[in-house]
């Protein structure tokens, strides 16, 4: 069997599946592909996304089983390429936050969007061509880990961190595939702009190196990050709240507030431990202290 009818096949078995579980979540409902990206790469079938991320996974395994095989302790400092390739990344993941956040926004405008309670309209192409580029970020965002893992900073690699690489990436496929408008805008304007500042924070954080009193003077501004991203979740989840609560079903498909209800409950969770843990845990004096210096 040649790789074309292995794919066609995987594709046949994985498409199956996917819209089926969908289709009973929905009560039935089939999910129909949005015109805007029909024939655009990796939306048009769940099959990458599936693959892309099933990859991921098994990245992440393999990764964090040989550096405890091998006892590898995280770098006291990196390769030279490694740091320019961490700073390359972070510069373009900073940038096309930027670039993304502020083209919904002003999509946003020029169609008239309220803050919340905006319907889907197929009618739409640029905004429905940028929430795509966002889904694609995802797979970009994914050398996150990898960078975690050549720098063999397990500490970093948490199950709130892959757990959020991972199931992003399959909710904006969902997103993409069915309804990229409307009121997906919110999240992926919101979360491109947090991105904005998160992405300048590992850059500097690439840039400036370990010595701890240069960290603590550039990036003393991480512990609001932290809180700025978990105010995201809150806005997120009271907007799928009221969507569910108030919007006409026509407006937007009322499953995916109810994903994104219970997703923000669980990041929610999530980074509500890891804030304690790094920043409130460690007592008032190591607040804002990077854990990895313990690991030198
Ligand atoms: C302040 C945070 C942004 C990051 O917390 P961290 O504990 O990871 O931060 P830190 O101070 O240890 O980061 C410094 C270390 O990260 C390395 N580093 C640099 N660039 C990186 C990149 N793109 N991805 C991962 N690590 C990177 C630096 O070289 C440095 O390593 P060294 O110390 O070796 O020199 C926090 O709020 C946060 O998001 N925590 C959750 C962890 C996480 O995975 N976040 C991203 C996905 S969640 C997300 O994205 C939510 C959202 O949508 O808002």
């Amino acid at each position: 069997m040649g790789a074309t009818e292995l794919y066609e096949q995987v594709d046949g078995f994985v498409s199956k599946t996917v819209f089926d579980t969908i289709q009973r979540f929905r009560g039935g409902e089939v999910l129909t592909q949005s015109e805007i990206t029909k024939g655009l790469p990796c939306v048009d079938s769940p099959t990458p996304v599936v693959l892309g991320v099933s990859s991921y996974l098994i990245f992440v395994i393999l990764g964090l089983t040989l550096i405890k095989t091998l006892d590898l302790k995280p770098r006291t400092k990196e390769p030279a390429v490694l740091k320019l390739f961490v700073i390359f990344h972070n510069f373009v993941c900073f940038a096309l936050s930027l670039y993304m956040c502020v083209g919904i926004v002003i999509e946003a405008i020029s169609h008239r969007y309220s803050f919340w309670g905006n319907a889907y309209n197929s009618k739409q192409i640029k905004m429905g061509h940028l929430l795509y580029i966002f889904y694609m970020s995802k797979y970009i965002e994914f050398m996150d880990t990898v960078i975690m893992i050549l720098k063999r900073n397990t500490r970093q690699i948490s199950l709130l961190h892959v757990y959020h690489h991972a199931s992003i990436a399959i909710i904006w496929w969902i997103i993409s595939y069915h309804a990229p408008g409307g009121e997906a805008y919110f999240s992926a304007a919101l979360n491109s702009g947090v991105h904005v500042f998160m992405y300048l924070y590992y850059l500097l954080a690439a840039t400036v190196g370990k010595n701890e009193k240069v960290r603590r003077k550039y990036l003393w501004w991480g512990k609001y990050l932290t809180q700025i991203q978990m105010f995201q979740f809150v806005l997120n989840m009271i907007q799928a709240y009221t969507d569910l609560k108030f919007l006409e079903s026509w407006k937007y498909p009322r499953f995916l507030f109810k994903i994104l209800f219970y997703y923000m409950i669980s990041l929610l969770g999530l980074f509500g431990n890891f804030y304690v843990q790094k920043y409130v845990a460690p007592g008032p004096k190591q607040a804002g202290k990077i854990k990895s210096d313990k690991a030198e």
